[in-house]
């Protein structure tokens, strides 16, 4: 017993070893309740004696059964392991049905109908019927009423004399019948029809000593009543959920089936596991703040073991490629930061909807960061994304004949295979490619020898006239990729096309079309705003040799070096150090170290077509909740369709922005230190950090204002514009307009600068606004000694303008930015020794999380010295690299500390303000190409123009112009 009970906390193993027959385990994330599934079942077999082919383990996945296999290997072996009944419901259901199917009239060789199977089946009913009911909808509909254990009967029974009902009970029917005819059982039916047997015939299950469910807030009404007739010979159930992580109420879950177990089980005893083993302190208030939105729910207790860490953030960027770019930088310097400690693998992006994994992917693939991808397929393997680059590819160079041959029937142009062989062996044989053959031969000039019927011969002569029509307009308007879409998707119907051959999930594959065409405009963009400046500057000219692409070329390239990073990492399995991509529901029950959730904005979560709005609020709580040590939450101002967006409501609400650092974390030694004791691993030596820091070019999340405006890059100023105390902002020096974007220099020592250059003006702005603050903290540092000090301030970071702004707070003097504690901190040599200012939450309003222990006091006080200018700054060239102070003060503090927090009477902390003495201008474009992003960009041209490629142009032109200036 020793062995399973090893590690476990007391309620854990109260739980483990209960000798109550019904038994619920009802914990939040993170507080092992799948630890104490697998060790309840290893204690039923090692200390009850029951045989593990007579213990049945219900899971929610293929993959939560194979770990939790895998768990219970470790405490039992692999051959006691390996005759567990575990599986899903459907799965532990099938298993039943072959065994005893025939006592319910099933045939022998029944066959399960998958998704496409029943689709297909739905549809011809519908055109049989001439009913006008939607197929998609009405093949889930049927779905919803079998999840309640509605009966296609018992359906027909209910019926009103309303048309559409009536129509679909006569499908719904006819559905049932069909499946009948073909000796077929649906996902649905395996459930249903196993209700059956095992109510006819209990005596199938007389065997069975214990049931355990995982996940169970996820169970419909057909499974809970599954879970019963399982057990129905000895009424030994085991189940673990949490209601707040209930995400499946589409799926017709319902979380009320926990009342109804204690209801049918009187004797039901719950045990509650309150400790949180995953995520450090500051994620947990967070998440905590997110759910108690629910006034619903019951209030719970949560302890967690880790300390308190670094404060999540939440983040603004202008748009979504900004946002994926951001995301990317962050991983990057927080591998380089904590001497790669942390693996790509520890990263997981969480998407709302799979369809936003668009940019993240570019972004990732143009940084040649591997990514993989859960829950949902690649955005470049998706069979409309394929199709339309085919397409494209075929426009662009048409002697591709691989693509050509992929598209050339799609959508059906009634060309088949065999034709399309045909004519490639033909064109191999002459020795021209496939498009030489048949553009030939649609335009009368050559003969084919391939056998062509005369609607092959009208297909042929359709699709080549597409191509035609698309090169012209290319050609026409070279940068006009948008146009050229949207004339594409058209000429071959495409919205039609895919609601045919997908009723079920058009919506989404259009929106994959709609993120490609987003993908478009801005490579159109970044063309347009590329010759822009090639007019515009009067430098030397780009590196030699470049390759003069059109944008399509760029545009295509770029994709192909995106889905080139998949492919090499496709075949290398799941050990491979990739990024995860994840839907949010298929990350439920996994952890990572650091999480991702972009795009929280209105419409994204909550979703716009969802109808449970406290469904959405826990689909983000389980999200926040799989992130261990890092949390990072983010909106873009406009989505890839270039919309305005809203932050999140469940963001919006008051209080919740206290819970929230502004950007990504400052990074000291002693906090990687602590970051390694939250994760359990050896601390790379400050030698290995500082090796691995100095490859960044940032140190601090800030080259993107908090804002989330676009970046102040590069000051300067026009001739004699200084002597008006001006200098422009170049926030976009493709676009920014001179006139428009300037800062007030009526400051003392704004003059005389006129001979200086734009880097060093620039600095000696910063370095005098360094004095300044550097008084003002002393002040505040003396303060502090005599104890007067607020507490409760977040971190600052220099140069970042504050979201509060966007909160549509107002700033407050500069007095407010001190922070309540400053901590010494042993940094990695590289960086400059900055004293760190420690956050003090305990004046938050607290959600309901406890602490077990008092926080560590913090002791010194060193003199700080931040900036207060903003350093958006331009990337740094290679010998412009310009290092950034760490400062600021989030901090892993000391691992495994628990702290109890009282947060009865807490005032809100908010407001965030930062005095900033520069206003940066929205600008219209990004001035900022992020080392790893090749968005204009040709795989050629990558080849060619080494590694300061991408950047050359603009530098140098920036350069010379100020220079001459
Ligand atoms: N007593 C414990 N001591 C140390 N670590 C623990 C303990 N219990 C659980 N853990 C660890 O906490 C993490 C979360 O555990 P587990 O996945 O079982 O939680 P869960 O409650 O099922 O989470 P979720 O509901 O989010 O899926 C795992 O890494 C697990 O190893």
């Amino acid at each position: 017993m020793d062995g399973i009970l090893t590690g476990l906390n007391t309620a854990q193993r109260t739980a483990v070893t209960s000798e109550a027959s019904v038994l619920q385990v009802l914990a939040p994330p993170g507080s092992g309740k799948t630890k104490t599934l697998t060790a309840r079942v290893a204690c039923f077999i090692a200390h009850r004696q029951l045989k593990p082919w007579n213990i049945i383990v219900c899971t929610f996945t293929v993959k939560a059964a194979r770990e939790m296999q895998e768990r219970i290997r470790g405490f039992v072996g692999d051959q006691v392991a390996k005759k567990l009944k575990i599986g899903t419901f459907h799965g532990i259901a099938l298993r039943y049905l072959r065994q005893y199917g025939r006592h319910v009239g099933l045939g022998d060789n029944f066959g399960v109908a998958d998704t496409t199977d029943s689709k297909a089946i739905v549809k011809r009913i519908i055109a049989q019927t001439q009913s006008e009911l939607d197929p998609a909808a009405t093949r889930s509909r049927i779905s919803t009423q079998k999840s309640k254990g509605v009966s296609a009967e018992q359906f027909a029974s209910t019926v009103s004399k309303n048309v559409e009902q009536r129509d679909f009970s006569q499908v719904f029917s006819l559905y049932q019948a069909q499946l009948k005819a073909c000796n077929l059982l649906d996902y649905d039916d395996l459930l249903l029809v196993c209700v059956e047997l095992l109510r006819s015939h209990p005596e199938c299950v007389a065997n069975v000593e214990a049931l355990l469910v995982d996940e169970f807030q996820d169970t419909n009404g057909v499974q809970y009543e599954l879970m019963s007739l399982l057990a129905q010979r000895r009424n030994v159930i085991t189940i673990v959920g949490d209601p707040d992580q209930s995400i499946y109420g589409w799926r017709s879950a319902e979380i009320r089936n926990l009342g109804r177990m204690k209801e049918q089980w009187s004797d039901t005893l719950t045990v509650n596991l309150e400790e949180n083993y995953r995520s450090s302190g500051a994620i947990l208030h967070a998440a905590q703040k997110i759910i108690e939105q629910d006034e619903s729910r019951p209030p719970k207790k949560l302890q967690a073991t880790h300390s308190i860490g670094q404060r999540p953030v939440l983040r603004k960027l202008p748009q979504a490629r900004h946002e994926a770019d951001w995301l990317t930088s962050e991983i990057k310097r927080m591998r380089a930061l904590t001497g790669n400690m942390l693996e790509l693998s520890d990263f997981a992006v969480l998407l709302r909807s799979a369809a936003l994994s668009r940019p993240i992917e570019t972004s990732l693939g143009a940084a040649g960061m591997p990514y993989r991808m859960i829950g949902g397929m690649k955005f470049y393997d998706r069979v409309e994304v394929k199709m339309l680059l085919d397409y494209l590819r075929v426009i662009d160079q048409p002697s591709h004949n691989e693509a050509l041959s992929r598209v050339i029937n799609v959508p059906s142009r009634k060309v088949g295979d065999k034709t399309v062989e045909g004519l490639q062996r033909e064109a191999s044989r002459k020795g021209i490619s496939l498009w030489t053959l048949i553009l030939g031969f649609a335009q009368g000039r050559a003969k084919v020898t391939t056998n062509l019927n005369a609607s092959a011969q009208r297909g042929v002569e359709q699709f080549v006239n597409v191509v035609l029509t698309l090169q012209k307009k290319l050609a026409a308007e070279p940068s006009g990729l948008y146009e050229l879409f949207a004339q594409l998707h058209k000429m071959i119907g495409l919205q039609e096309y895919l609601k045919t051959k997908y009723p079920d999930d058009h919506e989404t594959r259009w929106s994959n079309v709609e993120e490609l065409m987003a993908m478009a405009i801005d490579a159109q963009v970044q063309a347009n705003t590329e010759s822009g400046r090639e007019e515009e500057v009067d430098g030397p000219p780009t590196s030699e040799g470049a390759v003069d692409e059109s944008a399509l070329t760029a545009f295509l390239a770029n994709a192909a070096l995106a889905a080139s990073i998949d492919e090499k990492t496709a075949g290398e399995g799941e050990k491979t150090h990739q990024v995860i991509i994840s839907t949010i529901h298929a990350a439920k029950g996994l952890e990572w170290p650091v999480v991702f959730i972009p795009a929280c904005y209105e419409g994204s979560i909550p979703h716009s077509r969802a109808e449970d709005n406290d469904e959405e609020r826990r689909l983000l709580y389980v999200g926040m909740t799989r992130a261990q040590a890092m949390l990072y939450l983010s909106y873009p101002g406009k989505s890839t369709r270039q919309e305005d967006t809203t932050m999140s409501s469940f963001l919006e609400q008051p209080g919740v922005f206290s819970f929230f650092e502004e950007h990504g974390p400052s990074i000291s030694h002693a906090e990687v230190q602590s970051l390694a004791v939250t994760l359990r691993r050896e601390c790379p030596d400050a030698a290995a950090i500082t090796a691995s820091a100095a490859s960044l070019d940032l140190h601090e999340d800030n080259y993107w204002p908090l804002t989330g405006e676009m970046p102040f890059t590069e000051a300067s100023w026009q001739d004699g514009a200084h002597q008006n105390s001006t200098i422009p902002v170049f926030g976009n020096a493709r676009s920014a307009s001179w006139a428009n974007n300037t800062i007030d220099l009526t400051e003392p020592g704004a003059s005389g600068f006129g001979f200086t250059s734009v880097k060093d003006r620039f600095q000696n702005l910063m370095e005098e606004q360094e004095e300044k603050q550097t008084l003002k903290l002393d002040r505040l540092a003396s303060k502090h000694q005599n104890g007067q000090g607020p507490k409760g301030k977040k971190r600052q970071i220099e140069g970042q303008g504050s979201i509060a702004t966007f909160f549509g707070k107002k700033p407050k003097t500069t007095e407010a930015l001190e922070l309540a504690t400053i901590e010494t901190t042993e940094l990695p040599v590289s960086l400059p020794p900055h004293a760190r200012p420690l956050r003090d939450i305990s004046n938050i309003d607290l959600p309901q999380v406890s602490w077990t222990q008092p926080q560590s006091k913090p002791t010194s006080l060193l003199a700080h010295k931040p900036r207060t200018a903003p350093l958006h700054k331009r990337q740094p060239t290679t010998c412009e690299s310009v290092r950034q102070p760490v400062h600021g003060g989030g901090s892993f503090t000391s691992a495994s500390v628990a702290v109890t927090v009282d947060h009865s009477n807490a005032p809100d902390t908010d407001a965030n303000p930062r005095s900033r003495s520069v206003s940066t201008a929205p600008v219209a474009l990004p001035p900022f190409k992020p080392p790893a992003s090749l968005h204009t960009t040709s795989m050629q041209a990558v080849a060619a123009r080494g590694p300061t490629l991408g950047m050359r142009r603009s530098m140098q032109g920036w350069s010379a112009r100020g220079g001459k200036r």
